[in-house]
């Protein structure tokens, strides 16, 4: 139930948590499934995850564009006039030298901050006037470099919190217990479940957040991010402070997340996930674009070479 302490009335450490599961059915005894009955069960939980988009999508049209974006902090231009579009379906790599304007470029697409000039356009609507929470109704949801949670709510909460942003009951439905209320509240909290299942941190979905290994708390941000039923979801570092097998697995869920029907644009700095993971990268340095291309075009460009100049081999290769 819903109360002051438990806004979501999602579960708590040791009280309802495991009656949820079971109502929700999406938690199941995974151990005890056959190899058949665990794919059955996945794609039953991919479809809860993403209950609007076609389960595989071919990259396809344009999605997001940005038309000639200008972004300036007093004299400094963080970006300058920059373009580029994202392909439905596709994962676009965002990478550049430190201050090259990446996270400049996100803040302004999620209405952070307004461009100083030119546009930015989600499905050729421009979002320049829309707010930030309008902007993630719209379809765009972002993870941050330093993780942002609630830390003192439960796992499930912060992703029940991010499904808020598709509720209809309007707070006096709320207030007045209207069954449509409820029936939201409860798909919401199946749908966290699900969310948190398919990001791989189930397990820990009753404990606080600021409880979880640092690696789940990474995790929670994307499964909350998702919540949102983005159209485009945007990571920012992801794989920041994880050891070699962590950044194989975040491969592996972007990936996942991408076949699921999600577009994702991804900030990263470490090269070999970002040439693993994605179908085209755009490249940034001092706030313009210096390169477009896929990974291995990328990979042989003499300008993006020139750039990360510095940077150890190993490290651009
Ligand atoms: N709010 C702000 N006020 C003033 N300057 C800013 C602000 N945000 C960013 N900048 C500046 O804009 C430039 C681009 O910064 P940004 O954070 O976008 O780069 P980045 O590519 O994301 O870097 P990093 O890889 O280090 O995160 C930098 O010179 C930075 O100092």
């Amino acid at each position: 139930m819903t109360t002051p302490e438990n806004p979501s009335g999602a579960p708590r450490n040791g009280d309802t948590g495991p009656e949820v599961v079971a109502e929700g059915g999406i938690v199941a005894e995974l151990e005890h499934m056959t190899v058949e009955e665990r794919a059955a069960h996945d794609a039953e939980v991919a479809e809860v995850v993403a209950p609007d988009r076609e389960i595989a999508v071919d990259v396809g049209e344009t999605l997001l564009e940005l038309n000639e974006l200008t972004v300036r902090f007093g004299g400094l231009v963080a970006l300058d006039s920059v373009s580029f579009t994202i392909k439905r379906g596709e994962i676009l790599g965002l990478i550049g030298p430190n201050g090259a304007g990446k996270t400049t470029c996100f803040n302004a697409m999620t209405g952070v901050y307004r461009p100083t000039s030119g546009q930015v356009l989600l499905e050729d609507k421009p979002l320049g006037k829309v707010s930030k929470h309008g902007i993630t109704q719209l379809g765009i949801a972002r993870t941050f470099q330093n993780i942002r949670l609630f830390t003192e709510m439960t796992a499930l909460e912060n992703v029940v919190v991010g499904t808020d942003a598709r509720h209809r009951t309007s707070v006096l439905g709320a207030l007045l217990r209207l069954p449509r209320h409820f029936k939201e509240e409860k798909a919401a909290v199946e749908r966290a479940m699900a969310l948190l299942e398919f990001v791989g941190i189930a397990d820990r979905a009753a404990d606080k957040a600021r409880n979880l290994p640092y690696g789940y708390q990474r995790r929670l941000e994307i499964a909350r991010a998702l919540a949102t039923e983005p159209k485009l979801l945007c990571l920012d570092e992801p794989a920041a402070g994880f050891n070699p097998q962590e950044k194989e697995e975040l491969m592996g869920l972007i990936k996942k997340i991408r076949d699921d029907g999600y577009t994702v644009l991804l900030i990263e700095h470490d090269m070999k996930l970002v040439m693993g993971v994605t179908d085209r990268i755009v490249v940034l340095e001092f706030g313009k674009k210096i390169a477009d291309g896929s990974p291995a075009e990328i990979r042989d460009n003499p300008a993006v070479i020139a750039a990360y100049l510095g940077v150890p081999d190993d490290d651009v290769a």
